[in-house]
């Protein structure tokens, strides 16, 4: 059994919902592997599983690119194409729970982060890289400001 952290009324409007009402449940990797095929999709983004299995018609991507991830984790390809804010909003209907905390592996920047759910990580991570670069040019072409001679020199005439 796992402990008190129930945030989430993960019962949905089903009725589904195993034991409380304001509960998550939790579905191992392993579990969610098996859902890969078109009768049956789920998906794992950011630590949470989704069924995507109505969801396949009305993808405006497409079904293909969905089957290509069904059963495992999609958060990569999620966040590469870009998605919209209206996009992350509708994954909502199709939360059924969440990643069994064993089973929750660290997605390039650690746990932390990835529970977090930090979208635009890696793009503020390369402008941060970009910008690193550039001051580390200036200073590689910088004239030594002590040095006068070089100054003039460098000046014209
Ligand atoms: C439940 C999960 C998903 C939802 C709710 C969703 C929703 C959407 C929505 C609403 C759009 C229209 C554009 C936008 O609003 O951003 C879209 C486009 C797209 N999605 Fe997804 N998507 C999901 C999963 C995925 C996954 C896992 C992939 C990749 C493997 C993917 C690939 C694409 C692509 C390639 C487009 C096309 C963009 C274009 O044609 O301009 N989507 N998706």
């Amino acid at each position: 059994v796992l402990g008190p952290m129930a945030a989430v009324d993960a019962s949905g409007s089903d009725g589904k919902g195993q034991g409380v009402e304001t509960s998550v449940t939790y579905y191992r990797l392993e579990e969610v592997a098996k859902r890969n095929s078109s009768k049956e999709i789920w998906l794992v983004i950011h630590g949470r599983v989704y069924d995507v299995t109505r969801f396949l018609n009305e993808h405006p991507g497409g079904e293909e690119v969905l089957l290509e991830q069904a059963g495992a984790d999609a958060s990569e390809s999620f966040e590469d194409v870009g998605h919209s804010s209206d996009a992350r909003e509708m994954l909502k209907q199709y939360y059924i729970g969440d990643v069994h905390p064993n089973d929750l592996k660290p997605e390039g920047g650690g746990k932390l982060l990835d529970i977090l759910d930090f979208p635009h990580r890696r793009r503020h991570s390369l402008r941060f890289l970009v910008s690193l670069l550039h001051v580390g040019k200036q200073i590689l072409l910088r004239r030594p400001c002590w040095s006068l001679e070089a100054y003039t020199r460098g000046s014209g005439n």
